[in-house]
């Protein structure tokens, strides 16, 4: 069974694909950041909760966006599983097109399971992480371009963080527009706001592309958002991670594992 470690800057998720329906995924916080030691024994423990042997992993993947995290993980499955996961990043094939010298490996992957997975047409792919990322690709797989911003959590983490009286709150979605009090007024901010965002982010990029894209989204919070817009049609918070299996099984037969 392939293992695929997505390495995020809030979590490090983790996937079990046991066949093409059955994925056992759970994440690990990403901070703070650990030693190849500590993340050994961190790992040594993890799999037997979800009811799998460490021998029954064959295959590992890794994709990351936190360079200092990346070897450490490598080195401690490694350890674990006795043979070497593959690190993929924006350089490995995917059979798709994209220029940007400097693209996040999370946003490779997205671009390439948006590819390969099935959706119609033109595809954006908003991944709600510790950044908001949207990412348009066209029908022969070309990466149009990306747009990157501040995500939700980081947002409200520094509002919280900058002033002496707003609280933390639940990120769910007040019952108007205009609150009446701080808790609903900063609701209305978070979620409206960004939905707002969304919203007007999809338009402008179909608008550029003289296109409707298909819209999936991804990351932790896109299941808050997409009940909340007919804008995004696919909510898979496992997106980012199959791109990383895609890769994995695009590229394996020219990988050495020992
Ligand atoms: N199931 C969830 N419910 C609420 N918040 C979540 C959930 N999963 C992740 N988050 C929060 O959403 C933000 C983005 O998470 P994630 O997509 O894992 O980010 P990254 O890929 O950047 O590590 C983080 O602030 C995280 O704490
Ligand atoms: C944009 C990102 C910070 C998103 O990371 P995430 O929110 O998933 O942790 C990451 O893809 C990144 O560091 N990218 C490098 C810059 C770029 O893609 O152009
Ligand atoms: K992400």
């Amino acid at each position: 069974m392939l293992l695929a470690v997505n390495i995020g800057n809030s979590n490090i998720r983790f996937a079990v694909f046991k066949n093409d329906s059955e994925v056992i995924t759970w994440t690990i916080n990403s901070k703070p950041a650990r030693t190849e030691y500590e993340f050994f024994a961190k790992f040594s423990n993890m799999y037997k909760p979800f009811g799998i042997n460490k021998e029954d992993i064959t295959d590992i993947v890794i994709g990351s966006v936190v360079p200092p995290l990346t070897m450490n993980v490598k080195i401690a499955l490694k350890k674990i599983h006795g043979f070497k996961p593959m690190i993929v990043d924006r350089d490995t094939p995917g059979g798709i097109i994209q220029y940007s010298k400097q693209m996040g490996t999370d946003l490779y992957a997205n671009a390439v399971a948006a590819h390969h997975l099935g959706y119609e047409g033109k595809k954006i792919v908003i991944d709600f992480g510790t950044a908001l990322t949207f990412l348009a690709i066209d029908e022969v797989g070309e990466v149009t371009g990306v747009i990157i911003a501040p995500g939700i959590n980081t947002a409200l983490n520094s509002l919280v963080g900058e002033t002496a009286q707003l609280p933390e709150i639940e990120l769910k979605a007040p019952a108007t527009v205009l609150g009446r009090d701080t808790v609903t007024c900063m609701q209305s901010g978070m979620v409206f706001g960004y939905l707002s965002m969304i919203e007007g982010m999809i338009d402008r990029i179909n608008n550029e592309l003289g296109a409707e894209c298909t819209v999936i989204s991804t990351g932790g919070l896109g299941g808050i958002y997409k009940p909340l817009t007919d804008k995004i049609q696919f909510d898979d918070r496992l997106h980012t991670i199959k791109g990383l299996k895609l890769l994995y099984d695009l590229n394996k037969d020219s990988y050495n594992k020992c």
